[in-house]
């Protein structure tokens, strides 16, 4: 990949957060923002730009006055579309979401084809999805973000009752991004040591529960939803990608097949490098986790449903 450009559509709270966290780790050549909000981008563009002063290494960072200058992007990251509010479940964004996501890929088709997109908004797993009905596109080449951060919460989770092992925590949080995702305990490792001999089974439910109902915390606290991690995962995966780094990461993608599913796109590990999800790691799921994996598969097909009653589809 020689040109590291990264496209971000809709640079509101993650958009911006995710350009910032790029911008410091000086991973790209060029971020550049779209937001149909006027001002939003170009404000957005010149603090972080004037940021990047501090930063080990330059990057430029534009605001585009037209879809059109999101042009020619390596990767482009969807973050636009409406926040949960209150007591909103992510769902309820269903049809507002959808109708946003239809005009911003319409435009990533036209003016980046060869792009890789990491979709953002929500119901995340949903939105994945109409991005390959609308694309067609191979599917190596459109991502959901959303276990990279579900991942960071539980490993946060585990920090907060261990008080040692930060930065030292695999966690892998697989299924939909929603109130079926599944975090999977037994294959956590803080150091290499397996945190179901460190922890009781209480702590985990606890743990599992807190991780589940994350996004729901920070809603109920801030009055809109996270930002901060988000963006910061947004950031590693465009790393990820960017540098061929072929890292592991749960991420939401279409299946074929793959666990016993077609045609949803959900949570799974996947291994990112320059082509995107280069490859879906198939794990052994015992009865249980596949009970719930199916659960989580429904909850999608759900929200999918609802978008080709509404003939969202062709
Ligand atoms: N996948 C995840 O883990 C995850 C995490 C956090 C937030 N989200 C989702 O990301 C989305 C953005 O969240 P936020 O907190 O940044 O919201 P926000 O309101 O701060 O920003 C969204 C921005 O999108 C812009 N926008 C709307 N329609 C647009 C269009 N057609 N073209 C360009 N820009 C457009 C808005 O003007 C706004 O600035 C939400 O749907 C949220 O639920 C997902
Ligand atoms: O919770 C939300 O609505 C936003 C996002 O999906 C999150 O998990 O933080």
């Amino acid at each position: 990949m020689t040109k590291r450009k990264v496209g971000i559509i809709g640079a509101g709270a993650v958009g911006a957060t995710a350009a910032y966290s790029l911008s410091m780790m000086g991973v790209c050549g060029e971020i550049v923002l779209f937001d149909i909000a006027e001002g939003v981008a170009k404000g957005k563009a010149i603090d972080i730009g004037q940021s990047v002063h501090y930063a080990p290494v330059s990057t430029i960072v534009t605001a585009a006055e037209s879809p059109a200058d999101v042009n020619d992007c390596d990767i482009v990251v969807i973050t636009a579309g409406v926040p949960r509010k209150g007591d909103m479940t992510r769902e309820d964004l269903l049809m507002i979401n959808a109708k946003i996501m239809k005009s911003v890929v319409e435009d990533v088709m036209k003016y980046s084809p060869d792009a890789v997109i990491i979709c953002v908004s929500n119901p995340l797993d949903v939105m994945s999805y109409v991005i390959h009905r609308m694309t067609g596109w191979e599917r190596n080449r459109i991502i959901g973000m959303a276990g990279a951060l579900d991942g960071a919460r539980m490993a946060y989770q585990i920090y907060n009752k261990l008080g040692y092992g930060a930065g030292q925590t695999g966690t892998l949080v697989i299924g939909d991004h929603g109130q079926h995702m599944i975090p999977l305990p037994h294959k956590v490792q803080v150091g290499s040591v397996n945190t179901l001999e460190l922890l009781s089974k209480e702590e985990m439910e606890e743990i599992i529960e807190r991780t589940r109902n994350g996004g729901a915390e920070i809603v109920k606290h801030l009055g809109t939803s996270g930002y901060y991690a988000p963006g910061r995962a947004i950031a590693y995966m465009v790393e990820a990608i960017l540098n061929d780094s072929k890292v592991v990461v749960a991420s939401s993608v279409l299946l074929e097949g793959e666990y016993g599913y077609s045609d949803v796109s959900v949570g799974v590990p996947v291994v990112l490098g320059k082509h995107g999800a280069e490859k879906i790691i198939e794990i052994e799921l015992d009865d249980a986790t596949r009970e719930k994996f199916k659960t989580s598969v429904e909850s999608i097909r759900e929200g999918i449903d609802i978008l080709k009653a509404n003939k969202f589809f062709d």
